[in-house]
Protein backbone atom coordinates (compact mmCIF):
# COMPACT_ATOMS: atom_id res chain seq x y z
CA UNK A 1 0.00 0.00 0.00
CA UNK A 2 1.31 3.89 -0.94
CA UNK A 3 0.97 6.17 1.23
CA UNK A 4 -0.61 9.39 0.78
CA UNK A 5 1.59 12.94 0.74
CA UNK A 6 2.10 14.18 4.00
CA UNK A 7 0.39 17.34 2.62
CA UNK A 8 -1.79 17.91 -0.33
CA UNK A 9 -3.25 20.94 -1.78
CA UNK A 10 -6.20 20.36 -4.54
CA UNK A 11 -6.86 22.85 -7.20
CA UNK A 12 -6.44 26.06 -4.05
CA UNK A 13 -8.08 29.52 -4.60
CA UNK A 14 -8.14 32.26 -2.35
CA UNK A 15 -9.04 35.76 -2.59
CA UNK A 16 -8.87 39.44 -1.43
CA UNK A 17 -12.33 40.81 -1.95
CA UNK A 18 -11.71 41.19 -6.08
CA UNK A 19 -7.86 40.03 -5.67
CA UNK A 20 -7.58 36.44 -6.73
CA UNK A 21 -4.35 36.06 -4.84
CA UNK A 22 -4.34 31.73 -5.49
CA UNK A 23 -5.68 30.03 -8.51
CA UNK A 24 -6.09 27.32 -8.52
CA UNK A 25 -2.78 25.29 -6.42
CA UNK A 26 -1.99 22.32 -6.46
CA UNK A 27 1.28 20.47 -4.83
CA UNK A 28 2.31 17.56 -2.89
CA UNK A 29 4.84 17.58 -0.55
CA UNK A 30 5.76 13.86 0.91
CA UNK A 31 6.70 13.25 4.43
CA UNK A 32 10.24 13.78 5.31
CA UNK A 33 10.30 16.20 2.19
CA UNK A 34 11.87 19.52 1.50
CA UNK A 35 9.99 22.10 -0.71
CA UNK A 36 10.31 25.79 -1.82
CA UNK A 37 7.60 27.73 -2.56
CA UNK A 38 9.12 30.78 -5.02
CA UNK A 39 7.74 33.59 -7.20
CA UNK A 40 8.17 37.13 -7.26
CA UNK A 41 6.45 39.93 -4.79
CA UNK A 42 3.00 38.98 -4.90
CA UNK A 43 3.12 35.91 -6.45
CA UNK A 44 0.69 34.63 -3.75
CA UNK A 45 3.22 32.99 -1.73
CA UNK A 46 2.37 34.12 2.12
CA UNK A 47 -1.45 33.61 1.02
CA UNK A 48 -0.44 30.16 0.06
CA UNK A 49 1.04 29.37 3.75
CA UNK A 50 -1.72 31.62 5.30
CA UNK A 51 -4.56 29.55 3.64
CA UNK A 52 -2.36 26.32 4.61
CA UNK A 53 -2.76 26.91 8.47
CA UNK A 54 -6.56 28.69 7.88
CA UNK A 55 -5.48 32.02 8.61
CA UNK A 56 -6.82 33.01 5.52
CA UNK A 57 -10.10 31.41 4.19
CA UNK A 58 -9.72 29.13 0.99
CA UNK A 59 -12.78 30.38 -1.82
CA UNK A 60 -12.27 27.08 -2.99
CA UNK A 61 -9.88 24.00 -2.71
CA UNK A 62 -8.61 21.41 -0.74
CA UNK A 63 -5.85 21.12 2.28
CA UNK A 64 -4.86 17.43 3.11
CA UNK A 65 -2.71 16.17 5.90
CA UNK A 66 -1.93 12.62 5.97
CA UNK A 67 -5.12 12.33 3.91
CA UNK A 68 -7.25 13.72 6.10
CA UNK A 69 -9.36 17.07 4.68
CA UNK A 70 -8.08 20.37 6.93
CA UNK A 71 -9.21 22.94 4.96
CA UNK A 72 -11.79 24.38 7.15
CA UNK A 73 -10.64 24.15 10.49
CA UNK A 74 -10.02 26.30 12.66
CA UNK A 75 -6.13 27.75 12.81
CA UNK A 76 -5.64 26.05 16.50
CA UNK A 77 -6.94 22.58 15.13
CA UNK A 78 -4.65 22.55 11.79
CA UNK A 79 -1.89 23.26 14.42
CA UNK A 80 -2.19 20.46 17.05
CA UNK A 81 -2.63 18.45 13.76
CA UNK A 82 0.82 18.64 13.01
CA UNK A 83 0.92 21.93 10.55
CA UNK A 84 3.44 24.85 11.79
CA UNK A 85 3.80 28.30 10.49
CA UNK A 86 6.92 30.49 11.13
CA UNK A 87 5.28 33.59 9.90
CA UNK A 88 7.50 36.38 7.94
CA UNK A 89 9.69 38.21 10.66
CA UNK A 90 9.62 35.09 12.81
CA UNK A 91 6.80 37.43 15.48
CA UNK A 92 9.23 36.32 18.48
CA UNK A 93 7.55 38.26 21.94
CA UNK A 94 10.34 40.19 22.22
CA UNK A 95 9.62 41.19 26.05
CA UNK A 96 9.94 37.91 26.76
CA UNK A 97 13.34 35.36 27.20
CA UNK A 98 14.59 32.83 24.59
CA UNK A 99 12.50 30.40 27.33
CA UNK A 100 9.19 31.51 28.12
CA UNK A 101 9.41 32.34 23.48
CA UNK A 102 9.61 28.46 23.45
CA UNK A 103 7.57 27.51 26.21
CA UNK A 104 4.53 29.29 24.69
CA UNK A 105 5.33 27.25 21.43
CA UNK A 106 4.69 24.24 23.54
CA UNK A 107 0.97 25.59 24.25
CA UNK A 108 -0.07 24.27 20.70
CA UNK A 109 1.33 20.98 21.48
CA UNK A 110 -1.34 18.20 21.04
CA UNK A 111 0.01 16.12 24.60
CA UNK A 112 1.18 18.90 27.12
CA UNK A 113 2.48 16.37 29.71
CA UNK A 114 5.60 15.81 26.81
CA UNK A 115 8.35 17.89 28.26
CA UNK A 116 11.36 16.89 26.18
CA UNK A 117 10.73 19.32 23.81
CA UNK A 118 12.52 22.10 25.15
CA UNK A 119 15.59 20.52 25.95
CA UNK A 120 15.68 18.83 22.46
CA UNK A 121 15.44 22.82 20.73
CA UNK A 122 17.86 23.82 22.92
CA UNK A 123 20.07 21.49 21.59
CA UNK A 124 19.76 21.85 18.30
CA UNK A 125 20.56 25.67 18.53
CA UNK A 126 23.13 26.15 21.14
CA UNK A 127 23.01 30.09 20.63
CA UNK A 128 19.57 30.06 22.42
CA UNK A 129 20.47 27.80 25.07
CA UNK A 130 23.20 30.31 26.05
CA UNK A 131 21.18 32.74 25.95
CA UNK A 132 17.23 30.84 27.64
CA UNK A 133 17.22 33.91 30.37
CA UNK A 134 17.92 36.50 28.29
CA UNK A 135 15.18 39.00 26.79
CA UNK A 136 13.94 37.86 23.19
CA UNK A 137 15.19 41.91 22.19
CA UNK A 138 18.54 41.28 22.63
CA UNK A 139 18.69 38.78 20.06
CA UNK A 140 20.03 39.37 16.39
CA UNK A 141 18.33 38.75 13.46
CA UNK A 142 19.22 35.34 12.80
CA UNK A 143 19.09 34.03 16.78
CA UNK A 144 15.15 35.67 16.27
CA UNK A 145 14.68 33.41 13.10
CA UNK A 146 16.28 30.37 15.17
CA UNK A 147 14.12 31.58 18.14
CA UNK A 148 11.01 31.69 16.33
CA UNK A 149 11.87 28.03 14.12
CA UNK A 150 12.28 26.65 17.55
CA UNK A 151 9.23 28.28 18.90
CA UNK A 152 7.91 26.10 16.08
CA UNK A 153 9.48 22.89 16.69
CA UNK A 154 7.93 22.73 20.54
CA UNK A 155 4.71 21.79 19.31
CA UNK A 156 6.27 18.86 17.59
CA UNK A 157 4.80 19.50 14.17
CA UNK A 158 4.67 17.23 10.95
CA UNK A 159 5.05 20.06 8.69
CA UNK A 160 6.78 23.08 9.26
CA UNK A 161 5.59 26.17 7.19
CA UNK A 162 8.54 28.90 6.92
CA UNK A 163 8.15 32.38 5.35
CA UNK A 164 11.25 33.76 4.25
CA UNK A 165 13.41 32.98 6.69
CA UNK A 166 16.36 34.89 5.54
CA UNK A 167 14.73 38.15 5.16
CA UNK A 168 17.30 40.46 6.45
CA UNK A 169 19.86 38.41 7.21
CA UNK A 170 23.32 38.30 6.13
CA UNK A 171 24.47 35.61 3.72
CA UNK A 172 26.17 33.35 6.11
CA UNK A 173 23.31 33.26 8.61
CA UNK A 174 20.98 33.03 6.08
CA UNK A 175 23.36 29.83 4.69
CA UNK A 176 22.87 28.47 8.25
CA UNK A 177 19.31 28.73 8.86
CA UNK A 178 18.98 27.09 5.09
CA UNK A 179 21.33 24.11 5.97
CA UNK A 180 19.15 23.81 9.47
CA UNK A 181 16.28 22.89 7.79
CA UNK A 182 17.83 20.12 6.46
CA UNK A 183 19.33 19.10 9.24
CA UNK A 184 15.90 19.21 10.96
CA UNK A 185 14.60 16.85 8.24
CA UNK A 186 17.24 14.57 8.39
CA UNK A 187 17.45 14.76 12.97
CA UNK A 188 13.96 15.13 13.59
CA UNK A 189 12.21 13.59 10.25
CA UNK A 190 9.93 16.97 9.84
CA UNK A 191 8.48 18.21 6.18
CA UNK A 192 9.15 21.52 5.59
CA UNK A 193 7.66 23.56 3.38
CA UNK A 194 10.00 26.74 2.69
CA UNK A 195 8.87 30.54 1.16
CA UNK A 196 11.73 32.10 -0.43
CA UNK A 197 12.54 35.34 -2.07
CA UNK A 198 16.67 33.76 -2.30
CA UNK A 199 15.60 31.19 -4.92
CA UNK A 200 19.00 30.36 -5.31
CA UNK A 201 19.36 29.62 -1.71
CA UNK A 202 16.09 27.67 -1.59
CA UNK A 203 16.89 25.46 -4.52
CA UNK A 204 20.24 24.75 -2.91
CA UNK A 205 18.42 23.02 0.45
CA UNK A 206 15.58 21.38 -0.85
CA UNK A 207 14.43 18.44 -2.58
CA UNK A 208 11.47 19.79 -4.87
CA UNK A 209 10.31 23.41 -5.86
CA UNK A 210 7.34 25.32 -7.02
CA UNK A 211 7.16 28.20 -8.74
CA UNK A 212 3.91 30.56 -8.68
CA UNK A 213 3.04 33.62 -10.50
CA UNK A 214 0.21 35.71 -10.16
CA UNK A 215 -1.04 33.15 -7.96
CA UNK A 216 -0.83 30.15 -10.19
CA UNK A 217 1.90 27.13 -10.17
CA UNK A 218 3.77 27.99 -13.72
CA UNK A 219 6.54 25.64 -12.78
CA UNK A 220 7.81 22.83 -10.69
CA UNK A 221 9.93 19.86 -10.23
CA UNK A 222 13.02 18.62 -8.64
CA UNK A 223 14.73 21.66 -7.15
CA UNK A 224 18.35 20.55 -8.80
CA UNK A 225 16.13 20.72 -12.67
CA UNK A 226 14.78 24.19 -11.81
CA UNK A 227 18.29 25.59 -10.68
CA UNK A 228 19.79 24.00 -14.06
CA UNK A 229 15.87 25.63 -16.48
CA UNK A 230 17.60 28.79 -17.49
CA UNK A 231 14.04 30.02 -18.86
CA UNK A 232 12.52 29.43 -15.43
CA UNK A 233 15.24 31.04 -13.39
CA UNK A 234 15.56 33.82 -16.03
CA UNK A 235 11.39 34.96 -16.35
CA UNK A 236 10.00 34.31 -12.47
CA UNK A 237 13.06 34.03 -10.48
CA UNK A 238 15.50 36.90 -11.34
CA UNK A 239 19.10 34.86 -11.51
N1 LIG B 1 -4.45 41.70 3.19
C1 LIG B 1 -4.51 41.84 1.87
N2 LIG B 1 -5.48 42.58 1.30
C2 LIG B 1 -5.56 42.74 -0.04
N3 LIG B 1 -4.70 42.16 -0.91
C3 LIG B 1 -3.71 41.43 -0.41
C4 LIG B 1 -3.55 41.23 1.00
N4 LIG B 1 -2.46 40.44 1.21
C5 LIG B 1 -1.98 40.17 -0.02
N5 LIG B 1 -2.71 40.74 -0.98
C6 LIG B 1 -2.49 40.64 -2.44
O1 LIG B 1 -2.51 39.26 -2.78
C7 LIG B 1 -1.48 38.96 -3.73
C8 LIG B 1 -0.55 37.90 -3.15
O2 LIG B 1 0.12 38.44 -2.02
P1 LIG B 1 1.12 37.58 -1.12
O3 LIG B 1 1.47 38.40 0.07
O4 LIG B 1 0.56 36.25 -0.90
O5 LIG B 1 2.37 37.46 -2.10
P2 LIG B 1 3.86 36.98 -1.79
O6 LIG B 1 4.25 36.11 -2.94
O7 LIG B 1 3.96 36.42 -0.44
O8 LIG B 1 4.66 38.36 -1.88
P3 LIG B 1 5.99 38.85 -1.08
O9 LIG B 1 7.11 38.04 -1.64
O10 LIG B 1 6.06 40.30 -1.48
O11 LIG B 1 5.76 38.65 0.38
C9 LIG B 1 -0.81 40.29 -4.05
O12 LIG B 1 -1.42 40.80 -5.22
C10 LIG B 1 -1.13 41.15 -2.85
O13 LIG B 1 -1.16 42.52 -3.20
Amino acid sequence: MTLPPLLTVEDLSASYGAVRALDRVSLTVPERGLSAVLGANGAGKTTLLRTLTGLHRASSGRVLLAGEDITRLPTEQVITRGLAHVPEGGGVVVELTVEENLRLGALWRADRRDRTTLDEVMDLFPPLAERRAKAAATLSGGERQMLAIGRALMARPRVLLLDEPSLGLAPLITRRILDLLRDLRDRAGLTVVLVEQNAAGALSVTDHGHVLHRGSVVAEGPSAELLADDRTRHAYLGF
